[in-house]
């Protein structure tokens, strides 16, 4: 009986999950509610205040705490009898190995970001265990199941880069919100805040033409005899004020285009209105510190004017030198940094305001900044049980019908789920293909540095590549090498003119017999 032998298999599998997020939670539920009876779950996280609009079984009691292990808990509440086994984890953990992933009949994936996606999709290659991947975007959604050799695998086809803008727009022509975004989370922001060593290009037009008597370099920093004030004022002078000036000197820019219009800090703001609205103390933890709540700003949904925004701007740097001194120089923009999205979100309308761009809310600059498309618990729920019906398709081996499903916004064909047939591996895809990859490249000029980190990371994806000039090893990666290795292999990196040999060893993922032997690189 058709129905009897799908609950058996149901019953007898066991299953690995990887994610307990938003769509990790709703997927827990469905399977135990479907039958599941030996679940393990891996996930790095503990819980957020923000994670618990969509994420069902946590509550505000448990945040702070593992999101794994309080799935768990929350599931055997309601079915006691089952098993779950919570991992507070790192999926890339070397713990969980090939042979860590052999033990399963099934692995789901309620990922969000594609290193993790990656390194699943390599160990289940490895292992030749089948993989049900998942995501959601908003209202959109989609599953997919990946069978060696019969599937396509989650890397057949080359994933979208996330979108970039080009430096000049913005740098110095921004048109839309983002751009200003863009400008103060990725420029300003890092400028004031973040590592002072890292490349920046938010005055390469005052620094073009910046007098000799300025040293652009020190522009952005607090003088000795400068007070936070002074220091804040200057800041903002400098970059809506002057820097807008300069632009504006280079007259072809602005042939085709609307004049920006510089903004200085006493037009917006006279002196005495700042000291007033700055000595505003409250008196907070470090990590709570708010322009907001200092300047009596409510709701993050009212779109603030210029000098409301200058204000916040002001008030939220000087916070930083004042609560989170310790911070500065270490600093990279976060979403969940209330005073770095209440900073950038300020920054940004300031420029709009110059470019004659609309402003934007703190609710909806935070979205922007931190590519947030609002999560949608009902697509969650959707994709959660596509996932469970592929996974008992998987389990009761009924290979003509996997489908891949997309969850769309809007009805295509009348539909609204739509079932595509997977498709077949991609012959040249390097991760599941007996394809080896060869690549040119000019050995004179790169740097062993730049090989390992533009490709054989960034692009391949490798986590512990192993290279190889000769019998003799140039570069790999581990936790336990000698300190005089570590130098040597930093100094290679330093290195022209390499020829070498590319593989990620089998102690980690132990290849299949095909990736080994064939899937190295050549020069
Ligand atoms: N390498 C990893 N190892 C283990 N768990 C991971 C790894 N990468 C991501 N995750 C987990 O995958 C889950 C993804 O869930 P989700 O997309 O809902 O994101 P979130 O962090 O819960 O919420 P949001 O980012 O939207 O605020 C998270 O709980 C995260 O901890
Ligand atoms: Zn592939």
């Amino acid at each position: 009986m058709a129905a009897q032998e799908q609950l058996s298999a149901i019953k007898r599998a066991k299953v690995l999950m990887v994610g307990a997020g938003g769509i990790g939670c709703e997927l827990l539920k469905t399977l135990a509610l479907s039958g599941f009876q030996d679940i393990h779950i891996i996930d790095m996280d503990t819980i957020e205040v923000s994670n618990l609009n969509r994420q069902f079984l946590f509550r505000q009691s448990h945040v702070g705490q593992s999101k794994a292990k309080v799935a768990r808990d929350a599931v055997l509440r309601f079915r006691p009898n089952i098993s779950i086994t919570p991992y507070h984890a790192n999926v890339k953990e070397s713990r969980f190995n090939v042979d860590f992933f052999k033990e399963f009949d099934v692995v789901l994936n309620g990922l969000d970001n594609l290193d993790a996606r990656r390194h699943v999709n390599r160990l289940c290659l490895a292992a030749d265990i089948p993989l049900v991947e998942s995501g959601t975007t908003g209202f959109l959604g989609q599953v997919t199941v990946h069978l060696k050799g019969k599937t396509e695998c989650y890397e057949c086809q080359p994933k979208p880069a996330p979108k970039t803008y080009p430096v000049c727009t913005i740098t110095s022509t921004p048109s839309k919100f983002v751009h200003c975004i863009v400008w103060a989370k990725d420029l300003l922001f890092a400028k004031l805040f973040g590592d002072k060593n890292q490349e920046n290009d938010l005055n390469v037009r005052s620094s073009d033409t910046a007098n000799s008597s300025e040293h652009s370099e020190d522009v952005f920093e607090c003088r000795k005899d400068e007070d936070i004030e002074r220091y804040g004022r200057r800041i903002y002078d400098h970059v809506f004020g002057h820097n807008i000036e300069v632009a504006l000197s280079n007259e072809e820019t602005w042939k085709n285009r609307n004049k920006p219009r510089p903004i200085y800090s006493k037009d917006v703001l006279p002196e005495k209105q700042t000291k007033e609205n700055g000595n505003k103390e409250k008196g907070c933890a470090a990590d709570d510190v708010s322009a907001m709540v200092s300047l009596s700003l409510k709701n993050p949904q009212d779109i603030w004017s210029l000098v409301e925004n200058s204000r916040v701007f002001l008030e939220a740097l000087r916070l930083f030198f004042l609560k989170r001194e310790k911070d500065i120089g270490n600093l990279t923009f976060d979403k969940d940094d209330q005073l770095a999205v209440e900073f950038v979100t300020a920054a940004a309308n300031i420029r709009a305001s110059s470019f004659g761009i609309p402003l934007h809310s703190l609710f909806e600059a935070k979205g922007i900044a931190g590519n947030i498309v609002h999560a949608v618990a009902t697509t969650n729920a959707i994709i959660a049980g596509l996932i469970v019906i592929e996974a008992i398709k998987v389990l009761q081996k009924d290979n003509n019908n996997y489908r891949m499903t997309y969850c769309l916004e809007h009805p295509s064909r009348k539909l609204l789920l739509m079932p595509v047939e997977p498709y077949e591996p991609n012959r040249s895809c390097y991760v599941c293909s007996e394809t080896p990859v060869s690549l040119e490249v000019n050995t004179q000029r790169s740097k062993l540095r730049d090989f390992v980190e533009k490709i054989i990371k960034a692009k391949l994806g490798m986590n512990f590549p192993l290279i190889m000039q000769g019998a003799s090893i140039l570069y790999e990666v581990g936790e336990d090498l000698e300190e005089d290795m570590v130098a040597i292999y930093a100094a290679n990196l330093e290195k022209v003119k390499f020829f070498i040999f590319v593989f990620e060893p089998n102690s980690f993922y132990t290849w299949h017999k095909k990736w080994y032997d064939n899937c190295g690189l050549f020069f």
